[in-house]
């Protein structure tokens, strides 16, 4: 889809980029000639995907940084340590955490366990490259991923639900305030991407009531691939008129909700069903 050299001569970081989605984002930002950071709370899971990206793609540049978003401090170290081998271009939010609860059985804590990582984090991590942007008169780009609960809220994950929300309120805040200092901000809201990470949070064994296919429109799961080239491109200078902005990259799954069950069943229904509902 995308000259090889799309990338060339930038430097990304990607956020949580040791697993999952963030994982196959960065596989994707150097086959496109990037210069990849990914940072994370364990060391030994960045440096496994490390080593696997530079067996894939011999001549990646990678480097790997632990740093628990939570935590201000640990953010600015973690930008230091980068911008001493030349600014950052690009920062992907995609460090999360999420897990289903009754919210009123939730404690203080349990809250501010997804808060503090996805709202807090995302924030530390963009006012961090924000400013140094801004003091070196450079441009920016910030990416952050967020989910279709911030149009429609989520039961039983509204943590979640509401820190992803903050983080596009953000996204809009800044993608003005910072836009005429050349830095643009967007979010992406993928769908159904299968990670372990999020299945084992939130589809655990025997919660499905039908296959996760039924409940798209598209009638399948997305691919990595799908969503890492959106990612790609919101990287890449092609974008660069694109600020403020929400993508959901789900499949029509989102908009589901407002026909209810009924309309969702007619997807399926046959010319017989159709004659049978019109003479009626
Ligand atoms: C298509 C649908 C849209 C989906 C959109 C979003 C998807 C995702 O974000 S998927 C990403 C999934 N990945 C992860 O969650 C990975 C990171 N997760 C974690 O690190 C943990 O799961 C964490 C969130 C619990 C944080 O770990 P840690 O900081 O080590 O926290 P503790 O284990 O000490 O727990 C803190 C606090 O939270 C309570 N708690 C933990 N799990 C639950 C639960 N399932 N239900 C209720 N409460 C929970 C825990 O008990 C602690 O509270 P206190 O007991 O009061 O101390
Ligand atoms: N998969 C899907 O279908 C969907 C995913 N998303 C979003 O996509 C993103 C990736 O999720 P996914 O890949 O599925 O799940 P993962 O669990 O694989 O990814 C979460 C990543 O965040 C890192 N992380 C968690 N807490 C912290 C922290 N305090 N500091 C730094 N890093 C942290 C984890 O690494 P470590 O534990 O080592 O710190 C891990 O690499 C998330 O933003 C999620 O909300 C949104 C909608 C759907």
């Amino acid at each position: 889809m995308f000259r090889q050299d799309l990338l060339a001569g930038k430097k990304i970081l990607v956020t949580g980029g040791g697993t999952g989605l963030g994982k196959s984002i960065g596989r994707r930002y150097l086959e496109l000639g990037a210069h990849l950071v990914i940072c994370g709370r364990r060391l030994a899971v960045l440096d496994a995907t490390a080593d696997e990206f530079r067996a894939e793609l011999p001549g990646a540049r990678i480097d790997t940084l632990t740093c628990d978003v939570r935590d201000a401090e640990q953010v600015e170290a973690m930008m230091e340590r980068l911008w001493q081998t030349g600014p950052l271009d690009v920062l992907v939010n995609n460090a999360a955490a999420n897990f289903i609860a009754r919210t009123e059985k939730l404690s203080a804590r349990a809250v501010d366990a997804v808060l503090n990582i996805v709202l807090h984090g995302s924030f530390y991590c963009a006012i961090a490259a924000g400013r140094r942007w801004i003091e070196a008169g450079r441009p920016g780009n910030v990416i952050s991923t967020v989910s279709a609960p911030v149009i429609t809220g989520q039961a039983f994950t509204a943590p979640s639900a509401a820190a992803k929300a903050g983080v596009l309120a953000m996204t809009r805040s800044l993608a003005v305030e910072w836009g005429p200092k050349g830095i643009r901000l967007n979010c992406v809201a993928p769908g159904l991407f299968p990670t372990p990470g999020a299945w084992e949070q939130l589809f655990p064994p025997g919660s499905q009531v039908e296959a996760q296919e039924r409940g798209v429109p598209l009638r399948r799961l997305g691919e990595h691939r799908e969503l890492c080239d959106l990612y790609a491109y919101l990287a890449a200078d092609g974008s660069g008129y694109m600020t403020g902005d929400l993508i959901v990259m789900d499949g029509g799954r989102w908009m589901q909700g407002a026909g209810g069950p009924t309309f969702r069943a007619m997807q399926d229904w046959n010319d017989a069903q159709w004659d049978a509902m019109r003479k009626k």
